[in-house]
């Protein structure tokens, strides 16, 4: 029998797991606490008796990563971290500190598979998919490393959340858990290159969480020399499952577009994505393309951003340029990738 690991259940599944091996759901309730007062395993959780611990022992397991290595930016505090899973490989994530609280910036795959040219996190390919549990500790080990709370988290570190779908929706039920992390929705950004299939599988699920879409170029043709996932969906195809998702959890829409010297910083392309979103309920968050070594791919200059960004909002689309963060440790968007011990 498979071992249950208590960092993937929610506080629900965690009692009727106890209670299914014979046991007060309210030890389950005990259990789940303990999970979140940080407990690394059953010796820590020392209001059960010896005889339950014993039990537990025999069928439970809780992930744990560890801390590998660590990069503080000397530019805005951000700190990298490079954690060690139970099978050595490594996976990175971001923490960042806003006036309005802690960010953490997690990874949902040990690597990618969908290939978009400018990311380091697909250079080597997919390894595998993380447990929601991984996830989850991803953002205990570094609430516990800086004793601070953490109030946002994107999912915008290496992979794409919407090909690990499954754990991605069960790390969505516990990270919302009043008794544990307690991470409101609203504070949750799930962030896909465009699964259209899986887009409308997740506003099903009517979460009022954010939807980020990476969309990087305004025709097909365009988005197809640097995402291979644009031969599979059409920006139209996307647009139509964002009336879905508005539709079903009225929030809005937040479209990310790396923007690449020469490539698809022009008048035109900002015009043409204007077009394409006019009447959306959404905004645009701009970013300068972040310097990844396998590649040569440049920022523009600081007047066409401004430009691009004037175009946009002239034709009533929101739009910001995003603040790059961490990128003196490469810990910016795109930046982050898989390594083995
Ligand atoms: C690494 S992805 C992870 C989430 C998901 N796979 C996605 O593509 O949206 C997070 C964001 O970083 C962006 N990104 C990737 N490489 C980048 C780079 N070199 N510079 C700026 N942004 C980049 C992605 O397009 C996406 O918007
Ligand atoms: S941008 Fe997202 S989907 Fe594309 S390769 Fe990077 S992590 Fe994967």
């Amino acid at each position: 029998m498979e071992r249950i690991d208590l960092k993937s259940l929610t506080e629900d599944q965690t009692k009727e797991f106890i209670k299914s091996i014979g046991e007060k759901p309210f030890r389950g309730a005990q259990i789940f606490k303990w999970i979140y007062k940080g407990a690394q395993n059953l010796e820590q959780m020392t209001d059960l008796s010896k005889e339950l611990r014993g039990k537990l022992d025999d069928f439970t397991t809780i992930a744990n990563l560890s801390i590998y290595k660590k990069f503080s930016s000397k530019i805005d505090g951000t700190i990298k971290y490079l954690f060690s899973l139970e099978d050595k490989n490594i996976i990175e994530s971001v923490m960042m500190k806003y006036k309005h609280g802690v960010s953490v910036c997690i990874s949902t795959q040990v690597g990618c598979r969908m290939g978009c040219k400018f990311c380091a996190s697909t250079i080597d390919g997919l390894k595998r998919n993380l447990k929601s549990s991984e996830m989850i500790d991803q953002i205990l080990k570094i609430q516990s490393d800086i004793n601070q709370r953490v109030s946002n988290v994107v999912l915008m570190g290496s992979g794409e959340p919407l090909d690990n779908f499954e754990q991605v929706k069960q790390f969505l039920a516990i990270v919302n858990e009043k008794n544990g992390l307690n991470i409101g929705y609203r504070h949750i950004t799930v962030s896909t290159c465009g699964l259209v299939d899986k887009m409308y599988k997740l506003s099903d699920l009517k979460l009022p969480i954010n939807l980020a879409i990476s969309l990087h170029a305004a025709t097909d043709e365009k988005r197809k020399e640097i995402m291979p996932i644009a031969n599979a969906y059409s920006i139209e195809d996307i647009l139509k499952a964002c009336r879905y998702h508005i539709e079903k959890t009225n929030r809005r829409i937040t479209f990310e577009y790396s923007l690449i010297k020469g490539f698809n910083d022009s008048k035109e392309d900002a015009k043409l994505l204007a077009q394409k979103l006019k009447g959306l309920l959404c905004h645009v968050n701009l970013i300068p393309v972040n310097k990844i070594d396998e590649r040569d791919y440049k920022k523009p200059d600081i007047n066409d951003i401004e430009t691009f960004k004037k175009i946009l909002k002239k034709n009533n689309i929101e739009a910001t340029v995003r603040r790059s963060m961490g990128s003196d440790i490469q810990g910016a968007c795109g930046q982050l990738r898989r390594r083995n011990l």
